[in-house]
Formats: C-alpha cells, sequence, structure tokens
C-alpha cells in the first residue's frame, strides 16, 4: 500500500518525508521490521519503543511513526511521521493493511473478569455451525478458520491482532469471536477494531497489580463499550451486559440512552432470561425466555456461571443475526473448553477435575459447582501467579478453604517470585488448618489424588490448558491433565482396604458417571452391560483418557510426554 493512502488512517499526524513509497507491513517491534515496514514507536512499561528508531531504520523501515517530531538535521530516506498517539495510530495503520477484516465479519467482543474464553468458545461453536467458518482470539489458541495456533496473549498487540484477523477474513470467516482483557483495552491493542457486539461478562478482583484500584479496571473495561459509540463503520454495534453482576448493573446504567444495550441474567428485567434451570451431573438445562419467547436449553457444561456464559453466547451470536433456535440447537453439542472444568479421569471413585480459576470469585464458583456433585470430600489443589495482583493471594486462599475439606497449597507460574514466599502469602488467608503446603506441584497433585478416597473430588485450579510452569530462571513443561493422568494411574490401590460401601457413585437416573473399575455384578445367563463411553460434544467423562482425535488441543493421553523427558520425572 502506498504510504500515501496508508497515512489517511492518521490525519492528525505530520508526515515529512516521499510518501510514494509503498510500506509492505507495519510493527511495534523493532526486531521484526523488514524491507519495506513502517515501525511504530510505542512507550511501554520496560521500555521505550523511540529507543529502537535508529535500529528500525537500519533494518530498512520505509517510514517511522513516533511521538516526537523528527530532530531538525534529519535526512533521512524513510518517512517521519510525528503523532500523538502512537498505540491508536499502530491499529490503525495495521488494520488499513489487513483490509479493515473486522468490517469484513460479524465481530464479537468479550470481555470481564472471567468467562471471556469460555463464552467466545461459545460463540465460535454456534457461528461454526451456522455459517460453517469462524474464527476464534483468546488465551488458548487463534484460530483463522483453517488451523489454530497457541496464543501469546488473550488480546494481542494491534498489530498482531489485525493480521490474524485479516487471515480469519481472508479465509472466509464470517464472523469472529475475539477476547478483550482489560489490559488490551488499556492499551489500545483493539484500535480500529469494529465491533458488532461487546460483551460484559462480570468482574471481580484481578489485575490489580496494573490497574491498581478496582474503579480504575472498571473504567478500562468501561472503555470497550463507551468506544462502540465511536466505531465510524456501518456497524451498528449492541452492549451485551450481564446485568445481575453488580458492575453489569452499574455499567447498564452508566451507558444510558448512548449505546443500544441487551441484558442477560436472572433477574426480572432482563432481555435474556433464564428461569428453570435444572442442573445435572452431566449439564446443565435450563429455559431461555426472549421476547415472549422462550427455548429449551440443553448443554454438557455444568455450573451456574456456564448458564451466565451460554446466555452471553446466545445473546451475542442473536446480535449477529444468528436465529437463537439455532444458536440452542448448537449449544448442545459444545465442545469441552480445554482446562475448564475438565474432567480428566477417574480411578477407584477417585474424580480429577482440571480448572482454570485463578481469581477468588472464579474459585468460589468452581468449588461450589463441585461440591453441589456431592463428593465426600472435595480436595483443591491451587496456586497463585508470581508477578500478578498480590491482594488477591488471601482471597483466593479464603475462597479455596472456605468449600474445600482439604487444601494443596501449592506453585502456579511463581515467574520472578519466590514460590515459597507466595506460598506464605496464600496461607495467610486460609480459614481452615485442613491444608498442606507442597512447593513442586506435580508432588501435590499427586498427593492429593493419593489422599483421596473413593467418592472424593479433586480440583486442580489455576493453570487449565497452560503447557508450561514459569519460574525466574526457566520455564518447564507442566500440564496439569497429564499430571493428573499420571497420578491416578500411579495411584496405590485402595480396594482391599476401601469397604465397597463407602465408595460414591456419581450416577443419575438416566446415565451413569460411575467408577468403571467397578464391575457390576452378574447374574446368570445375564449379558454384560457395554458401556459406551459418554460424550457430549468433545466432552467425555470417565473411562479411558480421550484419543487425540477427541481433543480441540491436541492431548494424546498418558502416552503424550514431552520429548526427552525422564522416566524419574513423570
Ligand atoms: C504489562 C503488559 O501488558 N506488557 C505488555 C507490553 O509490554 P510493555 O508495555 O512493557 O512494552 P515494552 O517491553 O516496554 O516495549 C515497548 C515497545 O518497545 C518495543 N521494543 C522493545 C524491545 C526491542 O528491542 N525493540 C522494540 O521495538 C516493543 O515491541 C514495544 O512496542 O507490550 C508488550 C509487547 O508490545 C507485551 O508483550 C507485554 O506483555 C507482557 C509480556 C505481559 O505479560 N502481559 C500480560 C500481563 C498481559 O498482557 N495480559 C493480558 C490479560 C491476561 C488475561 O487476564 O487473560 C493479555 O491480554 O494477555
Ligand atoms: N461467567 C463466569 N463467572 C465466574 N467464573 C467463571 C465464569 N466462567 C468461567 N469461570 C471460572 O473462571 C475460570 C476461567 O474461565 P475463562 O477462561 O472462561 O475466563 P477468562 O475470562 O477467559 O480468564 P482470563 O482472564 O484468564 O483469560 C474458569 O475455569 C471457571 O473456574
Ligand atoms: N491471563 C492470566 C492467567 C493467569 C493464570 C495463572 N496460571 C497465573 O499464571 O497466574 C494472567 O496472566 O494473569
Ligand atoms: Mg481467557
Amino acid at each position: 500500500m502506498i504510504l500515501r493512502d496508508l497515512l489517511t488512517r492518521i490525519p492528525k499526524a505530520v508526515a515529512t518525508g516521499n510518501l510514494d513509497q509503498t510500506a509492505s507491513g507495519v510493527t511495534s517491534d523493532s526486531r521484526q521490521v523488514k524491507a519495506g515496514s513502517v515501525f511504530v514507536a510505542i512507550r511501554g512499561t520496560e521500555t521505550d519503543g523511540h529507543k529502537f528508531i535508529d535500529a528500525a531504520l537500519k533494518q530498512g523501515a520505509c517510514a517511522v511513526v513516533a511521538e516526537v517530531a523528527p530532530a531538525s538535521d534529519y535526512t533521512g530516506e524513510a518517512v517521519w511521521v510525528h503523532s500523538n498517539n502512537t498505540r491508536d495510530a499502530l491499529g490503525q495503520l495495521a488494520a488499513a493493511l489487513a483490509g479493515d477484516p473486522s468490517q469484513q465479519m460479524k465481530t464479537v467482543g468479550v470481555t470481564g473478569t472471567n468467562g471471556k474464553t469460555t463464552t467466545t468458545f461459545l460463540i465460535q461453536h454456534i457461528m461454526k455451525s451456522v455459517w460453517t467458518r469462524a474464527g476464534l482470539l483468546g488465551t488458548i489458541e487463534v484460530d483463522n478458520g483453517f488451523e489454530r495456533v497457541a496464543a501469546t496473549h488473550t488480546t494481542p498487540m494491534a498489530d498482531t491482532l489485525q493480521s490474524q484477523l485479516g487471515e480469519m477474513a481472508d479465509n472466509g470467516c464470517r464472523g469472529v469471536a475475539l477476547e478483550v482483557s482489560s489490559h488490551g483495552i488499556d492499551q489500545q491493542r483493539i484500535a480500529a477494531v469494529e465491533f458488532d457486539a461487546a460483551v460484559f461478562t462480570n468482574l471481580s478482583q484481578d489485575h490489580l497489580d496494573y490497574h491498581g484500584s478496582m474503579a480504575a479496571y472498571y473504567e478500562a473495561k468501561k472503555a470497550l463499550f463507551t468506544g462502540l459509540a465511536e466505531q465510524g463503520g456501518k456497524k451498528k454495534p449492541v452492549a451485551i451486559i450481564n446485568s445481575d453482576d453488580q458492575y453489569g448493573e452499574k455499567l447498564v446504567k452508566e451507558l444510558g440512552e448512548s449505546q443500544r444495550v441487551i441484558t442477560y441474567g436472572m433477574g426480572a428485567h432482563v432481555d435474556f432470561k433464564v428461569t428453570k434451570m435444572r442442573q445435572q451431573v452431566r449439564g446443565t438445562e435450563f429455559q431461555l425466555d426472549n421476547r415472549g419467547k422462550s427455548y429449551l436449553v440443553r448443554t454438557p457444561y455444568i455450573g451456574r456461571f456456564n448458564v451466565y456464559n451460554t446466555l452471553a453466547a446466545i445473546a451475542a451470536c442473536a446480535a449477529c443475526g444468528i436465529k437463537i433456535r439455532d444458536a440452542v440447537k448448537a449449544l448442545a453439542e459444545a465442545p469441552q473448553v480445554p482446562g475448564r472444568l475438565e474432567h480428566v479421569g477417574t480411578r477407584e471413585g477417585v474424580n480429577v477435575f482440571v480448572d482454570y480459576a485463578h481469581t477468588p470469585d472464579a474459585l468460589k464458583n468452581v468449588c461450589a459447582t463441585l461440591k453441589d456433585l456431592e463428593p465426600n470430600k472435595l480436595i483443591t489443589v491451587f496456586g497463585c501467579g508470581g508477578d500478578r495482583d498480590q491482594s488477591k493471594r488471601p482471597l483466593m486462599a479464603e475462597a479455596v478453604s472456605e468449600l474445600s475439606n482439604l487444601s494443596l497449597i501449592t506453585s502456579d507460574n511463581p515467574r520472578s517470585e519466590d514460590p515459597e514466599a507466595i506460598i506464605k502469602e496464600i496461607e495467610a488467608g486460609m480459614k481452615s488448618k485442613a491444608y498442606r503446603a507442597v512447593v513442586d506441584r506435580e508432588e501435590a497433585i499427586r498427593t492429593a489424588v493419593n489422599v483421596a478416597a473413593a467418592g472424593d473430588i479433586v480440583l486442580i485450579a489455576g493453570k487449565g490448558h497452560e503447557t508450561y510452569q514459569q519460574f525466574a530462571d526457566k520455564t518447564v513443561d507442566f500440564d496439569d491433565r497429564k499430571v493428573a493422568h499420571w497420578a491416578l494411574r500411579d495411584r496405590p490401590s485402595t480396594r482391599a482396604a476401601a469397604p465397597a460401601e463407602k465408595k460414591k457413585n456419581f450416577t443419575r437416573k438416566e446415565g451413569e458417571w460411575r467408577d468403571r473399575d467397578e464391575k457390576p455384578e452378574r447374574k446368570e445367563g445375564e449379558k454384560p452391560e457395554y458401556q459406551k463411553p459418554e460424550k457430549y460434544g468433545e466432552r467425555r467423562v470417565g473411562g479411558k483418557p480421550p484419543r487425540k482425535s477427541d481433543r480441540r488441543d491436541g492431548f494424546k493421553g498418558r502416552r503424550d510426554r514431552p520429548s526427552g523427558e525422564r522416566k524419574d520425572q513423570r
């Protein structure tokens, strides 16, 4: 694209130099600059992109966009563009070079403290079932309609984001579900994204290390919604808000008439309302009322919080023109979101779940949901991330200790911090003495699985889909789901010691979720019952570990170990 045309996207900027050059791309990272790139200098928290202008020029940048004017003796061939907001400029230029992909697709942004990943997975699933091809961008992965790659950020930098959206549009995606983090909003990573709908799931404590206060955190989230009114394109965006959440309710009030708002929840006056909810071991069923019509929604997910995620997904898809009944139909086959309340195995009546809860509210919700399954004991393994909101640590401890019969406090990405020091901070918030601190996460998981008895549930919280553990000096392979499989496999049998009646069967009338090691007694002449593995979408409960082909995340089960790993590391 010729610079002269490209720079019309930042009309307030002042450009000096030959504008008839061709720009081949745009980046804010000098290390990515190639001949013909536009380099945009951004002031960060660690360093200042302006320091790398010389490096970018040496690598062949055809233009530099900076928040400072060129030096009076600047005679370089590259165009110097002086802008007062280079973060916004980055988004505008990247969007123009990618062909404004968000204007070519139905684009839904999902923000909130918890539930973004789950809701975006649901939205993409519905979009795909109706439109065949749809994109997804968020914490776990970026799906461009043809291939999925692991994500580096929940919401990547504007240059990366726009080029990923561009691939989706080029691949024929008709829609995209995009996770929008508060960092993403604050750092204008979503500049030049035109939304059809923006969803607010909820707000509770997290990221105070970055935002400083809940008020500032809320304001960051709110900017996504006030920004809808300023979109320049033809879209008539809708704000979709969980008004049962106290911050959601506040947002609805504050947006007032300035924005088209659709509410969802269980309260009296919401647009998408849940009634008659029935939680079951293998899923949830509820009635959805919208504009005088009722729909019976069935999903394979458990937990009240997932009902909110489901509602948000239906409302967002409806705002994009999808019929509610088509969305509802698709949801019966909703996929397992990797590491979100994922049932990873069962042995001798001990059931293990992996979940990504890493905030006080998420932990409260997931523990309460598992308690609803009426286990004999709930045993929770958790830790708190290093270099992240320190003040949430005792609150996470409080949430876990109040709802678990036993807690194992361990490490969860200590990053630059001392793992034992983090654990001490967690211990300060424990409300019960029924806990053990085990710094090594594998040992903590193995301990939890070994001390569990038939009928107990082990919850491994915090890392969900993650496949690594980050320490100050290294990052090592670590996958809670694999370790849980190994722990279950290696668990010493308690069969002889445990009387049969102590075992707990999570059995429902119309199906079974029972210890598959248990052999039902056979009467003479009776054929053995064929125990077909349960399948709801891609979610499997009990039985053998899932096959690779069953899973979105490529996890191959117990034999899938990181290469080069020693036996004694298992
Ligand atoms: C706090 C934060 O958000 N930091 C992000 C931010 O870093 P920063 O502002 O400190 O940037 P910087 O390192 O000072 O660099 C400034 C500029 O100089 C450039 N640079 C730097 C070095 C060089 O040699 N050449 C060069 O051009 C950089 O590309 C950048 O444009 O911009 C960087 C890229 O430009 C990001 O990689 C970095 O994410 C860090 C790694 C991070 O951990 N971020 C997390 C907290 C985050 O963003 N999380 C959210 C929410 C997660 C969730 O709850 O789901 C997310 O969306 O992922
Ligand atoms: N709507 C919700 N309300 C409260 N808790 C939720 C909700 N949805 C999911 N959770 C809990 O939060 C955890 C994280 O869910 P999810 O990954 O969908 O959230 P997220 O907002 O994408 O998180 P992140 O900020 O890390 O990207 C889940 O594993 C579950 O324990
Ligand atoms: N996106 C979140 C994920 C946290 C997950 C937890 N495993 C941790 O490392 O704290 C963050 O970066 O704050
Ligand atoms: Mg997420």
